[in-house]
């Protein structure tokens, strides 16, 4: 479904289980600051709605969002994160270095994901230029990084679900 004209991040948490036993790492790329800082603070206003600890919410920054996968990977393998939120943006410049940091970071995630079989999300913005990235980052479409935030809350409570399913 296209986003134009929608506001993606409308959504339901009522059919969550209980979240505050849940910790979660959220890793945000420095690069346009301006629009993860916004995507961040928007994954993180989900997890505490949610009555996530602070201490359980694990945020950590890297250098540009090609270094999203890594940074996921060293939450994954150093600490007890429960899902990983991944969020960046990722605006097209002159040349064809977008399609690769694009690819490179969403295959990554994918990777991280499957390699520790737990919610690796990716919130990261792939925009042609800023005003697409504002308006995703809090503005007319909403906030991926919210919707990124419900993604991995909503797959945790569905591992949890089939871990203690008796089929
Ligand atoms: N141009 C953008 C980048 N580029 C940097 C890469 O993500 C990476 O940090 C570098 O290639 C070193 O490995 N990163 C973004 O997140 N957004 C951009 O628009
Ligand atoms: C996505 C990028 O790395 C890009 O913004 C860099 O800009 P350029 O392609 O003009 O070097």
């Amino acid at each position: 479904m296209a986003t134009e004209n929608k506001n993606l991040s409308q959504h339901d948490l009522n059919d969550l289980p209980d979240c505050s036993g849940l910790r979660v790492g959220v890793v945000f790329s420095e690069w346009n600051d301006e629009i993860t800082h916004a995507l961040r603070d928007g994954a993180i206003e989900v997890l505490k709605s949610q009555n996530l600890s602070d201490h359980n919410i694990v945020v950590k920054s890297v250098p540009g969002s090609f270094e999203l996968p890594l940074g996921a990977q060293f939450l994954c393998e150093h600490d007890t994160v429960d899902a990983v939120v991944c969020v960046g943006s990722v605006i097209r410049g002159e040349t064809s270095h977008f399609e690769y940091v694009c690819q490179g970071v969403a295959h990554g995630i994918k990777d991280v994901s499957l390699k520790y079989n737990k919610p690796v999300i990716f919130g990261v913005l792939t925009d042609d230029n800023i005003e697409q990235s504002r308006a995703r980052a809090g503005g007319k479409h909403g906030n991926k990084g919210i919707e990124a935030a419900v993604a991995a809350l909503k797959m945790v409570a569905l591992q949890m679900d089939l871990s203690q399913s008796n089929y």
